[in-house]
This record gives structure tokens, sequence and C-alpha cells, in this order.
């Protein structure tokens, strides 16, 4: 006999975690079921560890680059790289620990364990039955690795933060945000970086001036930057090195490979078929706009779900907005995947939202968008050697000048883009911009003093 409850959630994710402890809070008797470590991607091998590196990689460059000229003479003996990842980790625990104490306030129940389909209304983990009416599936993703010979050789994203000495030479594969900030980590602490991507620039969805601007700067600054660079095979040396071989000829040797060419469902291994959950040709579960798979009553958030927006704050609102649907008496809740907005910690960082300067013009046309620009160097280092562009656009639509994109790469963007989004969400217009006083001296001022 099948323990009985009202909602049972697969993964213990972003999506999940926010999902269970929302409809438990509703009222609802939860089961969430996580096979690895709670918080899934984001805490464990993404967003969290990721950030904590970037930290580290910003100390670097406070200490290398501008540190002399703001009049620190500074002797640097060593970077320690396993006293980073130890810290990171200590902080990843208590993280765990909010997350348990979180489930318990709530009366969540909590097994630990893989869970796979047994039919519509029941998933099965560690020999035991479960089932209830909603079952969520919020298993996520994981990192896909290319199909040459050798590719067995190099690690993933999951095997960077497992690294508890620094690579001397790395090479990473691909052009998505998760590269570029893997690549900016390693050569700003040190590393011999090499970033290798498929066509001519990393990021080629984002706004051209950001991308062009990113490949201006990995020019000066650095990853050394590889284009229409397609890995053939890679060869593990007698010195245990590896040789990346390219289409193009070419090859680069290095200590470390890693690949981040994207990231792929696991649909594969849940027994889906079982509950007949229909996935797309990749693998995965097309969703409608209240997160209902074709199963009524299993519904799917997050990395796993065709066509969505691989973020934490997605999948985490996604997640809550179901089960305010399902126990919380609100039967129109969903989530809103309009006008999200984006930052890649990247050397600076890029922020970004809303469409592109050409997504605009094949929207609206070409004589109904106006862009206002603005690049300087960020005075944080201005002042010194190592002057550092930053990047600005607005894209506005249609004779009320709305804002229908904004983008920079700088120094802060991280931090500016968040107030900026809620302006837009609202519906802000460039006057509104100008109207506001701008907070002097800036980075985020030039969004209010375009002309
Ligand atoms: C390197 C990296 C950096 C990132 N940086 C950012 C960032 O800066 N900002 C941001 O917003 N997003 C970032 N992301 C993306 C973000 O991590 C994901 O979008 C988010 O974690 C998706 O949440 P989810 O709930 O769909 O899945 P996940 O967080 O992946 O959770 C899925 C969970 O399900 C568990 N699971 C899988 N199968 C089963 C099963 N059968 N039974 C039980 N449990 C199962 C897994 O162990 C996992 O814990 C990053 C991702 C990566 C890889």
């Amino acid at each position: 006999m099948a323990q009985q409850f009202d909602y049972i959630v697969l993964g213990a994710g972003s999506g999940g975690i926010a999902s269970a402890n929302r409809a438990a809070m509703r009222g609802a008797k939860v089961l969430l079921i996580e096979a690895k470590h709670l918080g899934g991607t984001c805490v464990n091998v993404g967003c969290v560890p990721k950030k904590v590196m970037w930290f580290g990689a910003q100390v670097a460059e406070a200490v290398n680059l501008y540190g002399p000229d703001y009049g620190f003479d500074l002797t640097l003996n060593r970077f320690d790289w396993g006293k980073l990842v130890e810290s990171r980790e200590a902080y990843i625990e208590r993280i765990h620990g909010g997350y348990n104490r979180g489930l318990d306030a709530n009366g969540v129940t909590l097994i630990n364990g893989f869970g796979r389909f047994v039919d519509q209304r029941t998933v099965e983990v560690n020999g035991e039955r479960y089932s209830a009416p909603h079952i969520l599936i919020a298993t996520g993703g994981r990192p896909t690795i290319p199909n040459i010979p050798g590719a067995e050789h190099g690690i993933d994203s999951n095997g960077f933060f497992a690294l508890t000495e620094q690579p001397k030479r790395v090479a990473v594969v691909g052009a998505g945000y998760i590269a570029v900030e893997l690549a900016g980590v390693l050569h700003s602490l040190g590393s011999e970086t090499h970033l290798l991507v498929r066509k001519h620039a990393p990021l080629r969805n984002f706004d051209p001036l950001i991308t062009q601007t990113l490949v201006e700067l990995m020019e000066k600054e650095g990853p050394t930057l590889h284009t229409h660079s397609v890995p053939s095979e890679v060869v593990k040396e007698a010195d245990g090195s590896l040789t990346l071989k390219l289409e193009n000829g070419n090859s680069v040797n290095v200590d470390t490979l890693i690949w981040a060419i994207g990231r792929e469902p696991a649909t594969d291994v849940i027994n889906i078929e079982a509950a007949g959950i229909e996935v797309n040709e990749r693998g995965f579960i097309p969703v409608d706009e209240y997160q209902n798979t074709n199963v009524p009553g299993i519904h799917a958030v997050g990395d796993i779900m065709a066509g969505g927006i691989e973020l934490t704050p997605v999948a985490v609102k996604a997640g809550r907005q179901l089960s305010e649907r399902l126990f919380g008496n609100q039967p129109h809740a969903k989530m809103d995947y309009s006008l999200v907005p984006t930052v890649v910690f990247s050397h600076p960082a890029i922020g970004t939202i809303g469409l592109t300067e050409p997504q605009a013009i094949e929207q609206y046309g070409e004589e109904n968008v106006k862009v206002y620009t603005s690049g300087f160097a960020a005075m944080y280092t201005a002042v010194t050697a190592h002057r550092q562009q930053t990047q600005m656009k607005l894209v506005c639509a249609g004779p009320e000048e709305r804002i229908v994109g904004l983008h920079g790469i700088g120094l802060g963007m991280d931090e500016i883009l968040q107030g900026f989004a809620v302006a837009i969400k609202m519906g802000a217009t460039k006057a509104d911009f100008d109207s506001t006083v701008a907070l002097h001296p800036t980075s985020a001022e030039e969004f209010c003093t375009m002309r």
C-alpha cells in the first residue's frame, strides 16, 4: 500500500523546495524527495559556489589590478585555492541547515533517495511507494558532455566545483554564461585560461553592444578567447596534460579541460513512461501556462520544463505560484515569464532585461525604435592604470519611448539591474528615467542621464 500525501515533489532544488514549502504553508501534506543535496544545482554546484568564486576573483582583482594605484604596497605570498573552497563549502553547509529548518517548520516530509514514477499518481523511492493527486517534477538538468573521442578526460561545471587545487592551465569550452563565468573566475584567480567558442563570440544572443564589449575586454584583459573553435578530440598526453584538438586544425594543451556547452534534462532516468508524460525531442517536459504537463495532476517547473528560463528565481517563483494555485485558493496564480532580468557574473558583470536592439527592431519596426547608449571607464578603475570600460544601452519603443530593453556591462551592473527591472516591469518610459534624479557619482546614474 502506498503512503498517501496531497503533494509529492520530486527534486529539492530551487523550484522543488520553494513549491513544497509554499504548499505546506497552505495546509497540504507534502512529501519532498531529493536524491543528493538540499538546494539542488543552485546551492551546491551552481549560483552560490559560483558567486563565492567570483567574489574571490574580485578580491584578486582588487589586490593585483587596483590596489597599487590606491596606494597599497602589497606583498602577496600566495593564493590558497583550498582555503577558498573550504570557506565556500562551510557557507553552503549553513544554507543546508537553513533549508532543513524551514522544511521542518512547515511540516514537509523529506526523504533522501532517487524517485521514479510507478504510475500517474505514484512514485517509488528506496523501495517504498508514495501516492498523491498532485506530483511536481522539479528534477532540473545535468551538464552536457560532447560526443567526441577523449571527451571523458574533461570535467563539467560540477567537476569545477570539486577541484581542490587550482589548475595551472585550463581550457573552458562553451559560449554560454556558465562558460564565460568559469573562465573569468579562473583567469582572475591566476590560471592560464583559454575560452573556446564555436562561432565569433561568447554570449551571441545578448545585445550586440554587450557581446562586442565582452570580446574587446577579453582581448585586452583575458582570458584568451579562441573563436570558431570546435573541439574534435581530446588526447591525454604521457605527462598527464590534455591536448584539445580543434576542427580548424589548431590545438590547445592544458592541465584541466572544462565542458560548459549546455545542460540537458534528466527525464530519461525517472521512468516517466510509466506515467505517460510527454517530453520534447530534447527530453524537456512541455507544460502549459499553469505548469501542467499533458497528464492531469502532474506538473513541472524549473530547468526540466521545455521553453523555460534556466534561472533559480524563475524556478522558485513558478514553484510557489503553482502551490498557490493548487493549495492556496488562487485558481489563476501563474508565473509571468515576461521581462525576466538576468545577470552574468563576468569581469565586469553584465545585466540585461527585455529586448535586444535587433529584437526590438524586428518586433516594432526600425522607425519605432530609439536607442540610447553611454560608454565610459568605471570610476573605481579610472583612477588606476587599469581603466575598464562600461557600456550601457536603453532600447525604447513607440512614440512614448517605453523602455523595452536595458543592457549593461560594467562594474556593479549585477547590483544595478534589479531596481531598473522593477521600473521596466511597471512600464517605465524614457521620460520616467529622465525625471528621476540621478545618484552621483555612480555608474547607475548613466541610465537616467542618457541623451
Ligand atoms: C554553474 C552554474 C551556475 C549557475 N548560476 C546561476 C545564477 O547565477 N543565477 C541563477 O539564477 N541561476 C544560475 N544557475 C541556474 C540554476 O542553478 C538553475 O536554473 C536552478 O537550479 C534550477 O532549479 P530546478 O529546481 O529546476 O533544478 P535543480 O536546482 O537542478 O534541482 C533539481 C534537484 O532534483 C534532484 N533530483 C533529480 N532527479 C531526482 C530524482 N529522480 N529523485 C529525487 N531527486 C532528484 C537533484 O539532485 C537536484 O537536487 C546556474 C547553474 C549552473 C550549472
